[in-house]
């Protein structure tokens, strides 16, 4: 059998989400937006959030149309006051799903890392994701749902350019092992995702060209993750095939993850 030239993206079935209600975070660009336009497409009413209302306002126009919906609410997830008030918004008629997808860092040497810059990423990646996901804990409970949060491929080996990113994600990774024991009783799933390199807005200009192209060859499978696959992901998570499935860093990346090692900086 010959493989199609194009594999197929899309492989859970139509209505698979439907009656269920999802938060994502970042749904405004990139991965979350994918993500968000996928769960909607499926049946979700999704909630979406992120900083730039424009970006929120393209993805609810890309979702016009679908079998569910995306609403949104724009909120910086660094400020813990506001993002925990909009969950109980958000939540108050249910919540099945909360995406951690917002994230993003600098890449520099650790030496040239200040304490600020420090902070600003560990509040963006670590603690912000807890207080996300504790407002969610009753909501998620009484649903049963799940949550899935936005890890980088390699989070537990290091990588050179983003040791405060990885620090953050890893200690997402030690708070979702931590949960998933915790609210396994009361049936809550928790997972990471970590994809390779994926091309979004970050990594799709020119000046971003010679990092994509380090980090593709640097991946044994030679390609770059589409965003659809990371989309695909997560409403298989999100959905009843996933039930037993928590606690996991699933690696959507070509075997990154056992290759060179995606580093930001030289060695
Ligand atoms: N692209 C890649 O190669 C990889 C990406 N990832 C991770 O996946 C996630 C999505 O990234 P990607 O789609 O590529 O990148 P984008 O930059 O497109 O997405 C990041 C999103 O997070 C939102 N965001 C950032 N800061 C905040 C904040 N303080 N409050 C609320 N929202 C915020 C942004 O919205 P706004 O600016 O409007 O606030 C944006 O929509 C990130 O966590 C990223 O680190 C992981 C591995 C690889």
């Amino acid at each position: 059998m010959t493989e199609p030239s194009t594999p197929p993206k899309e492989v859970l079935r139509p209505g698979l989400l439907a009656g269920t209600t999802g938060l994502v975070t970042g749904a405004g660009s990139g991965i979350g937006r994918a993500v968000s336009l996928r769960l909607a497409a499926l049946g979700m009413a999704v909630h979406g959030t992120g900083r730039r209302e424009e970006a929120l306002a393209g993805t609810a126009t890309l979702a016009e149309g679908l079998a569910g919906s995306f609403a949104y609410t724009p909120c910086n997830v660094r400020e813990t006051d506001a993002v925990t008030a909009l969950v109980e918004q958000v939540a108050a008629n249910g919540l099945d799903l909360l995406v951690n997808n917002a994230g993003g860092q600098f890449f520099a040497p650790a030496a040239e890392i200040s304490q600020k810059g420090w902070n600003t990423v560990v509040d963006l990646n670590l603690n912000a994701i807890f207080a996300v996901t504790r407002a969610a804990y009753p909501h998620l409970k009484a649903r049963r749902g799940a949550v899935v949060s936005m890890s980088l491929s390699g989070v537990d080996r290091g990588g050179m350019g983003f040791a405060h990113s990885i620090a953050a994600r890893a200690g997402v990774l030690g708070m979702t092992r931590s949960l998933a024991l915790e609210w396994a009783r009361d049936g809550i799933r928790l997972n990471c995702i970590g994809p390779g390199t994926v091309v979004t807005e970050g990594l799709a200009g020119e000046a971003a060209r010679e990092i994509l192209d380090r980090l593709v060859a640097a991946t044994p499978m030679g390609e770059p993750t589409p965003v659809e696959e990371v989309a695909e992901l997560v409403a298989y998570l999100a959905s009843p095939a996933g039930r037993l499935m928590t606690g996991q860093l699933i690696q959507i990346d070509g075997a990154a993850h056992l290759g060179p090692g995606l580093h930001l900086i030289a060695s």
